[in-house]
């Protein structure tokens, strides 16, 4: 098992390119399940969780292949997806308990295949993670749905028809899975309260893109008129949002002054408007954001998690580490996981104030943070603790790199890259 050994104290600057976003493309990577001709999906970033669901899209027949001319290092990678053929409408345990965006193989699969049979993911570190949004959403569209020992199993052999689907919460993954099911739906779906995230915009313009009709993506009601097939198509991945956020955490935390090529401030409006609050400069350009500490150091702010446009649960962790060398205190509450404060103690272990009550964290900043090696049991959790190694005095190691690995592409190239004392060592 790999491990981060960071050496703290080291102003970051320079510029870091900022990959194709996570959760724009595991989604995106669904979709081709939905058409018999080749889809091609660029900018997608080298992680384990692509891996994970390149993994299962290849046990159900889905061919994946380079695609020719492509595959740039800072670009990211270009493959195409073939579904000429679905062989296989089950997404066996194995691959779901790995990663729990696996569900969203769930809305295509039946749309074209007229079945889909999908391990239950559960729940996992951040909180119980139910998926009954997205049950109810294909129900919604004539699916039946059966859960049996631990799959579930969703079938409409006649197809999908249009309907209403009210979400009483603004699910991401739920939104996604009813978009994609209802493109090949007869008649018309429209999605009332659907998540507004950029990553289902982006959805949307690939799904459009291969021939759908769907108008509203980005805003509370979703209209999709069903199509009788989709084709083909090429489309380029957004840039992570989340990715971006951290670095620009990073750059504030160390003093720093660091260009985040590629990063879309529009996406990213509150963090960046948390980022001025806690003191930062942010310069929004055409190409990226310019991120720089202001010369009144960092102040406290208070965060509560929202759905989008609302601030980010996945950048939640690395506030937190920006709080704890704030000047001042900070609350910070979760409103949208249940458990998702577990770098709260190892934070504390790094020498920060933090008392957790409920769903509100209070943070006091501290003058200095020192090192101690750490372990989160989920991603973003564990780019809060790297970030709090960039500024601990000494060598902090954070333990379990595979959950950075899901999510954070080249990670210790990129802080090295901007001038931060970082190594992957043997665990
Ligand atoms: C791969 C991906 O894109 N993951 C993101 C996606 O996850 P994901 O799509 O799983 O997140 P959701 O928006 O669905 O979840 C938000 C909340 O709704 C609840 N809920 C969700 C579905 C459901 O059927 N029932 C239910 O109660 C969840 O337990 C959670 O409390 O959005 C989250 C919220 O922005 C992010 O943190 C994740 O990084
Ligand atoms: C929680 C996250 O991902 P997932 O939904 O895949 O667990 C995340 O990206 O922070």
């Amino acid at each position: 098992m790999e491990k981060l050994v960071i050496r703290g104290g080291k102003r970051l600057e320079g510029t870091i390119p900022v990959s194709g976003a996570k959760n724009a493309a595991l989604p995106l990577m669904c979709a081709p399940l939905l058409t018999d001709e080749p889809v091609t999906l660029e900018n997608l970033p080298r992680l384990a969780d692509i891996n994970t669901l390149a993994d299962l899209l290849n046990h159900m027949g889905v061919a994946i292949t380079i695609a020719a001319g492509q595959g740039g290092r800072i670009r990211g990678r270009s493959l195409t997806f073939s579904a000429a053929e679905i062989n296989d409408t089950v997404a066996p345990y194995d691959f779901v308990r790995k990663m729990r965006a696996s569900i969203i193989v769930l809305g295509p699969l039946v749309a074209r295949a007229g079945e889909a049979i999908v391990s239950l993911p559960g729940g996992c570190a951040i909180g119980n993670r139910p998926i009954d949004l997205h049950l109810k959403a294909l129900a919604a569209l004539g699916a039946e749905i059966d859960l049996e020992e631990g799959y579930v199993r969703a079938s409409a052999p006649r197809g999908l028809t249009g309907g209403l689907i009210r979400f009483p919460f603004a699910s991401v993954g739920a939104t996604e899975n009813a978009l994609m099911a209802a493109t090949l739906a007869k008649g018309t779906t429209t999605i009332e309260n659907a998540a507004r995230e950029p990553e289902i915009v982006d959805l949307a313009k690939c799904l459009n893109a291969m021939g759908a009709r769907i108008t509203g993506a980005g805003h509370e009601t979703i209209t999709i008129e069903g199509v009788d097939r989709l084709h083909g198509c090429t489309h380029t991945v957004m840039p992570d949002r989340i990715e971006a956020g951290s670095y620009a955490v990073a750059a504030l935390m160390t003093g720093g002054d660091v260009f985040l090529e590629g990063a879309v401030a529009h996406d990213m409006g509150a963090i960046l408007d948390k980022l001025r609050e806690a003191g930062g400069i942010v310069e929004e350009k055409a190409d990226g954001v310019r991120v720089k500490a202001g010369a009144g150091g960092i102040k406290g702010f208070n965060i509560v998690t929202q759905p989008f446009p609302g601030f980010p649960t996945d950048m939640q962790a690395q506030f937190m580490a920006l709080a704890t060398v704030a000047d001042g205190a900070s609350i910070i509450t979760e409103a949208i996981f249940e458990n998702r404060f577990m770098h709260v103690p190892e934070l504390c272990r790094l020498g920060a104030d933090i008392t957790v009550t409920g769903a509100s964290a209070t943070v006091r900043g501290v003058q200095k943070l020192k090192s101690a090696p750490v372990m989160a049991t989920d991603l973003r959790a564990s780019m809060g603790l790297a970030l709090a190694g960039l500024v601990a005095s000494g060598e902090t190691t954070v333990n379990r790199l595979y959950h950075l690995d899901r999510g954070y592409e080249r990670l210790e190239e990129k802080l090295r890259g901007v001038g931060a004392d970082v190594d992957r060592v043997p665990g």
